[in-house]
């Protein structure tokens, strides 16, 4: 697979600041690929996407876009001549142009006929067709972006880079337009880097994820690795909830903890401490105690739909001030209000707790 995109050490501290917004931020993207990247407000996304797109400069390192270097120390490529398409948060159409007219928008440079096969590919493309002659404020907040997405791609943009594409679009519609942007991004064979601070988001439509923390990537790799396998207690709780437990080494390769025993792959020191993520759909649940489980008292029942929500007090004794989440199938009935847990091991995910930085 080819690389299409690559950043390396881009760094940012804008004016007036004392702190960096982007620090040493390295980046590979591969042809046909969606990447995420994603984190809270103000963790540097933004800023990332601004440098790649040519709208904000890097103190050092360099933005190389199909094999060409577009910024370094020494040059600076314009947004224009970089070879992206940019779907910004907001859409930008121009509200007093077409549906037609936004698209060929970009493509003044070519001939008249080759403008108008581009932009009958791209409404075809993005289930705009019949839409032609519509206005911008004629259209659903879905339609405006499938019309913004249109005018990116028509000139077939080595990369295509989207700010926030989803937070202008209604919880309801969400899913279903999600799966339509994938489906038009993956038929249309383009390279993507989109900011989110959804995690849903990144779910449905991302091959890849960056996940960031205070302007720097702190995990990158599939959704499911990263949800799976977070590096840190940071990111395991922002990838979907997650219980997490206190450890530690007693002998080489042993973790013991509240929750059980668990093996350690890679050695560390003895007594180090260890955080175990256990996601709340992950436990084993009994209701009399069995030997290897750990009680627990259940001091909240919600009906989630697809699944119950138990808020429950662990350690013995129940005293914990630390809440537990347990999401059961709502067929499970259990008397009274205790529950005896137990983790499988390959259920357990193992961190570091200093937070080390992969
Ligand atoms: N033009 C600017 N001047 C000064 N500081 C800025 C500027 N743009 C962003 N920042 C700061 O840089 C940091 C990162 O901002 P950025 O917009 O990249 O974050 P983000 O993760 O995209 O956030 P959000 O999800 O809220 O858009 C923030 O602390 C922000 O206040």
């Amino acid at each position: 697979m080819s690389i299409i995109l690559s950043a390396k050490n881009l760094t940012k501290t804008y004016p007036g600041n004392k702190y960096r917004s982007l620090i040493n931020f390295n980046l590979s993207v591969e042809k046909g690929q969606i990447t995420a990247l994603l984190g809270e407000s103000g963790c540097g996304k933004t800023t990332a996407l601004r440098i790649i797109a040519g709208f904000e400069s890097s103190e050092k390192g360099e933005v190389i876009i199909n094999n060409r270097v577009m910024a370094n120390e020494r040059l600076f490529t314009e947004p224009n001549n970089r070879g992206v398409g940019i779907v910004f948060q907001d859409y930008a159409l121009f509200p007093h142009k077409t549906v037609w007219k936004n698209i060929v928008f970009g493509l003044n440079k070519l001939p008249k006929n080759e403008q108008q096969s581009v932009a009958e590919r791209v409404l075809s493309l993005t289930g705009l067709k019949g839409y032609e002659n519509r206005y911008p404020h004629q259209l659903s907040g879905g339609q405006k972006q499938r019309v913004a997405l249109a005018r990116a791609l028509a000139p077939n943009p080595g990369v295509l880079l989207m700010d926030e594409p989803f937070s202008n679009i209604d919880s309801m519609k969400k899913n279903q337009i999600r799966e339509e942007i994938r489906e038009i991004l993956k038929a249309a064979g383009t390279t993507v880097v989109f900011v989110t601070h959804d995690t849903k988001d990144v779910l449905a439509i991302a091959d890849r994820v960056a996940v960031m923390k205070e302007g720097v990537l702190m995990q990158e790799g599939t959704p499911k690795e990263i949800f799976n396998h977070p590096a840190n207690e940071y990111i395991a709780h922002f990838f979907g909830k997650t219980n997490i437990f206190k450890g530690d080494v007693v002998e080489k390769g042993k973790v013991e903890s509240e929750i059980g025993v668990f093996n350690l792959s890679k050695s560390k020191d003895l007594g180090k401490s260890i955080s175990i993520s256990v996601r709340p759909n992950s436990f084993l649940v009994h209701t009399t105690a069995q030997t290897g489980t750990v009680p627990v008292k259940v001091k909240k029942r919600i009906f989630m739909g697809e699944y119950t929500e138990l808020i429950c007090n662990t350690k013995s004794g129940f005293e914990s001030e630390n809440d537990l989440l347990v999401h059961l199938s709502p067929d499970f009935h259990f008397p009274g209000d205790r529950l005896w847990l137990e983790v499988d091991e390959k259920n357990a995910w193992l961190m570091d707790n200093s937070e080390s930085l992969v």
